[in-house]
């Protein structure tokens, strides 16, 4: 049964479709791809579905309940959960702290908090960070304890958005192991990437968006080798890479 349903979601910024009726599901442990050029709506997609801003039209089901137009904070309840392509790190709390956060949304208790915190501290590999400040974390550390908030919340529906980005290859092939593991756990995976091969090796499924429309969906192999999507991204390959030279 697909846990996350989205169906003809539109939105429009004035005389901008950044999303044009955008129709596709989400299936309970999958880890969806979702992909497209620069500009092609996948944030703005993201930020419908999480409860960033209701879209103009549409509907956004999940776990059964349509949840179009919630706020993100009542989405965190209900177990869905997102990242921000700019990472959001507080800079003055420590990695423990800055997960106990997201713990927060689950218990009251700072003693529970810490106890949720410390084991998702444990399963990403930032226990030895535990009381670094969040000033002080090189950037793919940064994206981790992003990461590692969103797992406190304990989520039926993680949502990535862009968690590669600015990472070294070493650094990515970390990330989808991680990202794998969460899988392990149960948890559905719903990413953004703009680069193209980092969705592929992860992905059950890609979605596909150029100008606002989904253009293809399917298996990362078929995506790959699918006309229309090589030529969206073909007109990418001149342009300099800004997004991968670190943000945050
Ligand atoms: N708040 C906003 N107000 C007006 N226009 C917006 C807003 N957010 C996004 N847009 C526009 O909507 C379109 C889609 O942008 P969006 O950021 O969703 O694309 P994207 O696929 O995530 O791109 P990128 O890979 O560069 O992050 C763009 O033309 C963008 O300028």
């Amino acid at each position: 049964m697909a846990l996350l349903e989205i169906d003809a979601v539109t939105k429009r910024f004035g005389g901008l479709l950044a999303n044009h009726e955008v129709t596709f599901q989400v299936d309970r442990g999958e880890i969806v791809g979702l992909i497209g050029p620069n500009g092609a709506g996948k944030t703005t997609l993201f930020n419908c579905i999480s409860g960033f801003f209701p879209p103009t039209s549409g509907t956004v089901r999940f776990d059964g309940t349509d949840v179009t137009g919630w706020p993100a904070e009542r989405l965190v309840h209900r177990g869905m959960v997102r990242t921000f392509q700019v990472v959001r790190t507080f800079p003055d709390l420590t990695v423990r702290e800055n997960v106990m956060i997201g713990a927060f949304a689950r218990t009251n208790s700072a003693s529970a908090a810490r106890k949720i915190a410390d084991e998702v501290l444990e399963f990403t590999g930032l226990a030895p960070r535990a009381d670094v400040l969040g000033a002080n974390l090189p950037i793919a550390q940064k994206k981790r304890v992003e990461l590692a908030r969103a797992l406190a919340t304990g989520p039926q529906l993680l949502m990535l958005d862009e968690v590669m980005a600015g990472l070294t290859p070493a650094e990515r092939v970390q990330a989808i192991e991680l990202i794998r593991a969460i899988r392990e756990r149960g948890i559905t995976v719903l990413l953004v990437e703009h680069v193209m091969e980092v969705v592929m090796p992860i992905s059950d499924r890609v979605v596909v968006l150029d100008s606002g429309k989904k253009i293809a969906e399917g298996p990362p192999q078929e995506i790959a080798e699918n006309p229309e999507v090589i030529a969206a991204y073909l007109g990418e390959k001149y342009r300099p890479r800004q997004e991968e030279a670190g943000e945050g």
